[in-house]
């Protein structure tokens, strides 16, 4: 049987982040993408230029459609641009057996915002509590908890922060330090450090999304957390080494970059 993956999140127009990330990430990994859209935004390589969100009532019901008939093995959260907006996508995810990897998307790699100030409070409280795994960079993390990390050192703190809002396990992504690529992945106890090399491309855009679609597809196939997580970094990694040019400015990572001779 084909696992069923549902990304519950915000379509970029440019495909290089988003929904659109998230259903090749899903189809590069073998499990079968389904989607809640809860936002449209009009997005390119060069910035977003326009979004907008969905009603409360079309995400709720694209959501019902999907996991009433279909089923889901593992959901994976994006941009929910609103307080209203998470605080729903919280309580439909509360009520369905199965793992939730949430990404706290708050602002583009162009620095344009994609969920409200007024949201925030709604993530810690109602969101987070429900996410088996939240996947926070570094801005998320210093938007959430107040905590901004500046060293390799540091994340150990941010991960501390972040796990007493309650999701069960966090992924503090230190994409955004410079050096190597590393993340901390812990539930409090154990710890799982993620190294990869560093590649000095800035064709980018897509990385967040691609990581959690990654997460959520490795739990839907019956993967613990860690290996997950560890199959979604390896993925990711390739990705941005194969990240290519699109439009005037930041292009996407390859989600395809096994399909074209990567290994
Ligand atoms: N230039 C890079 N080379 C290799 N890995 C990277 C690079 N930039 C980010 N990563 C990795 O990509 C993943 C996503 O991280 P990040 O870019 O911080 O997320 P976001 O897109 O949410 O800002 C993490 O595993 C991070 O370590
Ligand atoms: C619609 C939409 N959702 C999420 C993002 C942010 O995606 P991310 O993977 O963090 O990539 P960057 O924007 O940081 O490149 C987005 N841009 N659009």
């Amino acid at each position: 049987m084909i696992p069923n993956v549902l990304t519950v999140a915000g379509s970029d127009s440019g495909g290089g982040a988003g929904i659109q990330a998230d259903l090749k990430t899903m189809l590069a990994l073998g499990v079968h993408g389904m989607s809640v859209i809860t936002a449209v935004t009009a997005q390119n390589s060069l910035g977003v230029q326009g979004a907008w969100e969905l009603p409360v009532e079309a995400v709720r019901a694209q959501y019902r459609s999907v996991v009433d008939d279909i089923g889901v093995q593992a959901i994976k959260t994006g941009m929910l641009a609103s307080a209203e907006l998470v605080e729903t996508v919280a309580e439909l995810i509360g009520g369905t057996d199965a793992p939730a990897v949430v990404d706290p998307v708050g602002v583009s790699k162009h620095g344009d915002s994609l969920l409200a100030a007024s949201a925030l409070d709604s993530v810690r409280t109602k969101l987070l509590p429900v996410a088996t795994v939240a996947t926070p960079n570094l801005d998320e993390v210093a938007q959430i908890t107040g905590v901004h990390v500046e060293s390799e050192e540091q994340l150990r703190g941010a991960a501390a922060a972040v796990l007493a809002y309650g999701p069960r396990w966090v992924l503090i992504k230190g994409g955004h330090l410079p050096g190597d690529a590393v993340d901390l992945l812990t539930d409090g106890s154990e710890e799982h450090w993620l190294r990869a090399p560093r590649y000095d491309n800035r064709h980018t855009h897509g990385t967040g999304c691609t990581l959690a679609s990654a997460i959520a597809s490795g739990l839907a196939k019956g993967l613990s957390v860690p290996e997950a997580v560890a199959a979604a970094k390896e993925y990711v990694t390739g990705a941005i080494e194969a990240g290519f040019a699109l439009g005037e400015g930041i292009g996407p990572v390859d989600h395809g970059w096994r399909f074209r001779g990567g290994s």
